[in-house]
């Protein structure tokens, strides 16, 4: 096991071992947690639902019963929640983490939130005395179980320097993009692109069966071609045996499309694609298929076509 005593800290200027609490241990956060874990770092978890910290607490993860005190016991705490609200609830409500936060400790936020929510939860987490930065991600389940995110981070610098170590377990690479409000902005044009990509996807593949065509030689003759992404080649087959095993639940992909567009709308940028697409997750979401894995959006267009 690496021996990490003092890597965090050192950069934060004293000699005490890192402590890296963690908030919110769901499809993604689980995995990442269990990789600081993993890497050797002294890691305190926190879930609103307690029993899903078990499997890391039988790790060795530290928990605490509250935010609050998380963030006072560790130096650093890491938050992967699922939207604004619960990242406003987590980081500023009753026994939220910043009132156990102070001068010397961070918060890294790596939900994927708008920027107008970021900025606000920077303002609390400064007020403490303490350093914030967001830094959502890019991947899903499965390039966080393997340490292989994208991390799209702004902020405080000397937070993101501190914490690099960390975002290096978790992650296969890492952007600094200045400013607060920038790694949300990033992350939410990459997941609005993503949102359209597999609503586009999901038409081609019942149009091809329709005309009478394998919907499976459809994904291996876009696997070869100018459009191949390892997005169709991977959730394609599972589609046409209309089976959504959840890595990225829909209901984000539509939160984050309809953040996405509140972002176009600020800058007056038409996102008539996007919009569409938003439609049709929100008629996903209401055939209550919020927890499946977001490419159960195919589902919306089997709707429409038996009416
Ligand atoms: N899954 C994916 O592929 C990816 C997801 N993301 C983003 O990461 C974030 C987390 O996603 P994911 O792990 O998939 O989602 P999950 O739904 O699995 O996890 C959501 C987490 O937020 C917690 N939570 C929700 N509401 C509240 C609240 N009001 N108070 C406290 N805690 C709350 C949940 O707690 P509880 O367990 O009690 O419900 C859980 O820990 C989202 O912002 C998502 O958009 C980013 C990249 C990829
Ligand atoms: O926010 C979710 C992103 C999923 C992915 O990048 O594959």
């Amino acid at each position: 096991m690496a021996d990490l005593s003092g890597s965090l800290s050192a950069a934060a200027g004293d000699k005490l071992p890192a402590k890296v609490g963690f908030l919110g241990t769901g499809i993604m956060g689980f995995p990442m947690a269990q990789n600081l874990i993993k890497a050797g770092y002294d890691v305190t978890v926190w879930n609103r639902t307690r029993s899903k910290c078990d499997p890391l607490i039988s790790l060795g993860a530290k928990y605490k019963s509250s935010p609050e005190e998380v963030a006072a016991s560790c130096d650093v705490t890491f938050a992967m929640l699922s939207d604004p609200e619960s990242a406003i609830e987590v980081a500023c409500g009753k026994h939220g983490a910043a009132r156990g936060l102070s001068s010397g400790k961070g918060y890294v936020d790596v939900s994927t939130i708008d920027g107008a929510t970021s900025k606000l939860l920077s303002q609390h987490i400064k007020a403490t005395g303490a350093l914030f930065l967001e830094a959502p991600v890019s991947g899903s389940k499965k390039p966080a179980e393997d340490g292989q995110l994208i991390f799209l981070a702004a902020g405080d610098k000397s937070l993101y320097e501190t914490v690099a170590p960390c975002l290096d377990i978790m992650g296969k690479s890492r952007f600094y993009l200045g400013d607060v409000g920038n790694g949300a902005s990033m992350k939410l044009v990459v997941n609005m692109v993503m949102g359209s990509m597999m609503a586009s996807f999901s038409e081609g593949l019942l149009l091809s069966e329709k005309v009478g065509l394998d919907p499976s030689v459809l994904v291996k003759v876009i696997s070869q071609g100018a459009i191949s992404a390892p997005m169709f080649s991977m959730k394609g087959p599972s589609m046409i045996q209309s089976l959504y095993p959840t890595a990225f639940p829909l209901k984000h992909q539509q939160k984050d499309l309809r953040l996405a567009l509140g972002l176009a709308e600020s800058v007056s940028q038409s996102t008539p694609i996007a919009a569409a697409a938003n439609e049709l997750y929100k008629v996903a979401k209401s055939q209550g298929l919020s927890d499946q894995d977001f490419s159960a959006v195919i589902e919306a267009l089997k709707g429409k076509l038996q009416q």
